[in-house]
């Protein structure tokens, strides 16, 4: 990300060590008391505030952020930064804020191998079928990709694997010396689905210890970070229910957190519930409800209306205290978008619905990023010699 002057004033005046040190406090605190809207926490937690330079010219500040900074998202928080100096006497400073992603990885379950390649997995869920919930894994992998960051998608819905159809791609991924399998790409997203592995017409009539088997091959077996480059974020999209195939997974694959999709009918929010009970057993955290199909958009007069009732997700979000993370509603382009590979976030990046998936996504990378830190990668391996 590039400076951006935020601010510009005539009239410089030399200013004293002292008087400059004064200044670097009363803008720290100043900032200290901004709140960051992808993380609800302040703009400043977790030392994101990297420096404050003040010269007799200029303010410069550096601030470094644990999710992914596109120009929108700089431009917004550049925006909050000169709300929140308004009220400082910069005596005709130019303040120039720069916002840095460092995007690390966090803690997953304790005693599950991390993945190669892969700095932090994000499992989408759901208790009911058909709720949407590869539809959203789709738009959110694809929101956090056009923010900034590294993303890929695992299909991990074996039954009925849908991201090879929705994010437009087909083919068998290649297999390596190593019998490593390359990840499928397309619209800037690493994708391996078992979708790649099987006809799109052969039904999956396996047993649980099979899927799982497939699972942690897909997994495990793909060479995410084929070009150098690690995956930030790595979206699963999981089968929907919470049997026992789900708890399995849920304990072998490393998630640093989940989301929970849902429509608003009571039937579906009554497995939702049971979605999260299993992520709770396994101590994997929840980030929030994704409420799907929330109000249906009539596309000849653009009314809006609750056909699957309202507030659902909002009730269970507050039953749990979770965060209700966005609603998306029941609109006729993002299914026929979604059907035809170029999901809205892509083929309608400036519409209403994207800048939802937008936002969602980014609240999930912010609650994420001031997540504990999995500083596991860092230590060196202890090796026992026996003389
Ligand atoms: N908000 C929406 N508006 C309109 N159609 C939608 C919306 N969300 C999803 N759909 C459509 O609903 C159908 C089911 O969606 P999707 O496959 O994402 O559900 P799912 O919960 O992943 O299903 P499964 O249980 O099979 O895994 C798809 O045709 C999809 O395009």
């Amino acid at each position: 990300m590039g400076g951006t002057v935020v601010a510009l004033r005539s009239n410089v005046s030399p200013m004293s060590d002292s008087m400059s040190e004064q200044l670097i406090t009363a803008i720290t605190t100043q900032l200290q008391a901004v709140v960051d809207p992808y993380t609800k926490s302040a703009l400043t937690a977790g030392r994101a505030l990297t420096n404050v330079k003040v010269t007799d010219q200029s303010i410069a500040i550096n601030l470094t952020k644990g999710y992914p900074v596109s120009e929108q998202i700089h431009a917004s928080l550049a925006q909050l930064a000169v709300d929140a100096l308004q009220g400082l006497d910069l005596q005709g400073r130019d303040v120039q804020l720069l916002v840095q992603q460092d995007i690390l990885s966090h803690s997953a379950q304790q005693g599950v191998r991390g993945v190669d390649g892969v700095k932090n997995i994000i499992a989408v869920a759901s208790g009911k079928g058909g709720v949407g919930k590869s539809t959203v894994a789709a738009n959110l992998a694809l929101a956090l990709a056009a923010a900034g960051a590294q993303v890929a998608v695992l299909d991990a819905d074996i039954y009925g694997p849908s991201q090879p159809r929705m994010l437009g791609i087909q083919g068998k991924p290649e297999a390596l010396d190593n019998k490593m399998l390359l990840p499928m790409q397309n619209h800037q997203l690493k994708i391996m689905s078992i979708g790649f592995l099987v006809e799109e017409d052969t039904p999956m009539i396996w047993r649980g210890p099979m899927v799982t088997q497939a699972l942690e091959q897909m997994l495990r077996g793909t060479d995410w970070a084929n070009d150098g480059q690690d995956v930030d974020y790595l979206i699963i999209d999981l089968p929907p229910g919470t049997g026992d195939i789900q708890l399995t997974l849920s304990q072998k694959v490393p998630v640093s957190g989940a989301v929970i999709v849902t429509t608003p009918q009571d039937i579906a929010l009554l497995d939702a519930r049971k979605a999260y009970k299993m992520f709770d057993k396994v101590s994997v955290p929840v980030f929030g409800v994704i409420e799907n199909m929330s109000t249906h958009v009539c596309t000849q007069c653009g009314h809006e209306e609750a056909i699957f009732g309202a507030h659902g997700a909002q009730k269970m979000a507050d039953e749990y205290d979770l965060e209700l993370l966005g609603e998306i509603p029941l609109e006729m382009a993002i299914r026929e978008l979604a059907d035809s590979g170029t999901p809205t976030v892509v083929a309608e990046p400036t519409s209403k619905t994207a800048a939802r998936y937008r936002d969602i996504a980014l609240r999930i990378a912010g609650k994420l990023s001031i997540k504990k830190k999995d500083f596991s990668s860092k230590f060196p391996n202890i090796v026992v010699e026996n003389s």
